[in-house]
């Protein structure tokens, strides 16, 4: 009997969209889960998910209240079999004011660096934009977001204003937040339950009064997912803004302090599998201000993601 038959086997069901599907149900997951007796098999979220499996776990990444209904139903028949993860603390992810709340509950002890939100107030009237900024003290440039994070292409569209008029032509609702310069580079931490690893990615460059005044720099800039831009549309070294970045050349946070962040991360929002955005103030090197939490990240992007998958879910059914 060959080794791969004498291991018992454990069935991994998956609700994921056809573009997750397709950027993280890859080969090279599915050879080495099998390899370790992890069968990944898909979940039809159009068939009833009951008479569906068995499974011995679920993972989903799916934004439809049907579906939320039909894991409601599952957990309540199979209340052995563990649901990666729960449907209310996503949700709190899909709002970007819900989805930072988190930060300022973080409990540790994080020795000589500091874990922060920047400043930001949701706006829903648009006569009320100026008062916001007045209200939080919030100084130009500011970034715009939109409340939702649930995944359209609308939530990834957020706009960097940099004067009254750019404040004036957004729509609402809109989150504004405090642009903090971070030295044009954002850390990815992705977590798979207790791994963590963080990644360097570009980020928006500094701005300064001078460099906003010398680039004519007005109105509202609308960027989106930046830090996901390949080589094939951007160069490396250039900031975007005429500048060079050196993304090579950045130091890392200290392994320990990403852990620890990551761990009181994944406690105090009680999921397993997010990434978060990273950056460091550029005006004081131990301040690090979380501004981005995702749920079930784009894990293919992390180095070894296979293994690391692959360790989780045989932890998760082999508890
Ligand atoms: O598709 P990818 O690999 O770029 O992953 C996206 C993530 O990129 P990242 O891993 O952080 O670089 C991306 O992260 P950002 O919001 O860009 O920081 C989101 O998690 C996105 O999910 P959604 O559109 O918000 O539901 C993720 O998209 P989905 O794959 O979940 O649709
Ligand atoms: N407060 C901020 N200060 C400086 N840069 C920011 C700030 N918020 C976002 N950014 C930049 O904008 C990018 C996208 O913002 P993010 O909140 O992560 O939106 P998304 O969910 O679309 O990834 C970040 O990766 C970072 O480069
Ligand atoms: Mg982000
Ligand atoms: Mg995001």
């Amino acid at each position: 009997m060959s080794d791969q038959s004498k291991t018992k086997r454990h069935r991994i069901g998956y609700a994921l969209s056809p573009k997750k599907i397709k950027t993280f149900i890859l080969p090279s997951l599915l050879t080495h889960a099998s390899q370790r007796g992890v069968d990944l098999a898909p979940i039809d979220p159009e068939k009833p998910l009951l008479e569906q499996g068995p499974y011995d776990c679920v993972v989903h990444k799916l934004y439809d209240p049907d579906w939320t209904h039909q894991l409601q139903q599952f957990a309540a028949k199979n209340p052995n079999v563990p649901v990666i993860d729960s449907p209310e603390p996503i949700s709190k992810l899909h709002d970007r004011v819900s989805m930072l709340e988190v930060v300022t509950r973080l409990n540790a002890d994080f020795e000589d660096d500091k874990v922060e939100a920047p400043k930001q107030i949701l706006v829903t009237d648009s006569e009320t934009l100026w008062n916001a900024m007045e209200t939080m003290e919030l100084g130009f440039p500011v970034i715009a977001k939109p409340l939702e994070a649930n995944g359209s292409a609308n939530s990834h569209q957020l706009c960097l204003v940099f004067d009254e008029e750019g404040l004036r032509s957004l729509p609402t609702p809109t989150v504004l937040q405090g642009f903090v310069n971070h030295g044009g580079v954002v850390f990815k931490v992705y977590v798979v339950g207790s791994h963590a690893r963080c990644v360097k990615r570009k980020s928006l460059p500094d701005f300064t009064e001078e460099t906003i005044k010398m680039k004519s720099l007005k109105g509202c800039l609308s960027f989106s997912q930046i830090s996901n831009m390949n080589s094939s549309n951007y160069n490396e070294n250039d900031d975007g803004f005429g500048g060079e970045l050196d993304l090579e050349k950045v130091e890392m946070p200290s392994e320990s302090f990403v852990s620890k962040v990551a761990e009181a991360m994944r406690k105090e929002l009680g999921l397993n599998l997010i990434n978060f955005d990273m950056i460091r103030d550029a005006k004081d090197g131990n301040r690090y201000l979380v501004i981005d939490i995702n749920y079930f990240p784009g894990y293919a992007k992390m180095p070894s993601f296979e293994s690391v998958l692959t360790d989780f879910l045989l932890s998760v059914v082999e508890k």
